[in-house]
């Protein structure tokens, strides 16, 4: 499954949150999708979901339009947004069921989601009784339910304890096995270890997409990287 996206604008009233933002994302590649805060990291994985109309521009996903195929390009995709919303109320099997069945899925496929992402001794509790990392867990099996060949991960480990980043990470490099991804987050350890090629936003413009060691450059690590191209005024492409 690839991702094409064409001169991609969003405008929220005034405020420009994405600028021509061009990128495409080939079967199976793992891409860092990396920003400071606002730079609009989640508005366009939004657009890339279905769930945000851009104010211009094009998202093919396997080469069907996004918004004129809007119902068919969501079945390919997994989707996990930033703050893992969940029905807190609902237990996890009772949560996952639910997906299940809007997802069009057997409840096979339940257990079999339940056990890939180590949800079985939990199953039976209520989701506002799990620890964050639980929590995310039945976020990543929300999101890998319908067996889609993309995901789009927002921020998957933000604000887990070390020991929670490290599972998650593991986690997701199993079940993003094979798939395409394109993953929001601020732990550059976690784009080394985790993706291909980075894709660095800045106000809205694409600053940079390059793999890691080219991102690096000449930069001792990709903390330095990061800071230099969003705190310099225009930066290399
Ligand atoms: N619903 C909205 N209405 C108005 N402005 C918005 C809305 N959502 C986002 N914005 C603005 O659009 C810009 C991009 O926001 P976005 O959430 O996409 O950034 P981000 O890179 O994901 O940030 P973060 O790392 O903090 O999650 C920001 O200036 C933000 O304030």
């Amino acid at each position: 499954m690839t991702i094409s996206i064409k001169d991609l604008n969003k405008k929220y009233g005034e405020q420009w949150a994405l600028k021509n933002v061009s990128l495409n994302v080939d079967k199976g590649e793992v891409i860092g999708l990396l920003g400071p805060n606002g730079a609009g990291k989640s508005t366009l994985m939004k657009c890339i979901v279905g769930a945000l109309e851009p104010t211009s521009g094009e998202i093919l996903v396997n080469d069907r339009s996004v918004k004129d195929h809007a119902f068919e390009t969501k079945q390919f995709i997994g989707y996990l947004p930033e703050n893992n919303p969940l029905y807190m109320d609902m237990y996890v099997k009772e949560y996952l069921s639910f997906v299940a069945d809007i997802r069009k899925q057997t409840s096979q496929s339940i257990d079999e989601v339940i056990e890939k992402v180590g949800l079985t001794p939990e199953k039976n509790k209520k989701i506002k009784q799990l620890s964050k990392g639980y929590k995310q867990r039945v976020g990543l099996a929300q999101a890998i339910i319908h067996q889609p060949d993309i995901l789009i991960l927002d921020e998957p480990t933000n604000g887990l304890d070390p020991n929670q980043i490290i599972e998650i990470r593991n986690l997701i490099k199993e079940v993003g096995e094979n798939k395409t991804v394109i993953i929001s987050t601020h732990i550059m350890q976690e784009v080394a270890a985790l993706c291909s090629r980075v894709v660095l936003l800045n106000k809205g413009e694409k600053l940079a997409d390059k793999s890691i060691v080219e991102f690096q450059g000449k930069y001792e690590t990709l903390e330095a990287a990061f800071h230099d191209l969003t705190t310099q005024t225009k930066a290399e492409v």
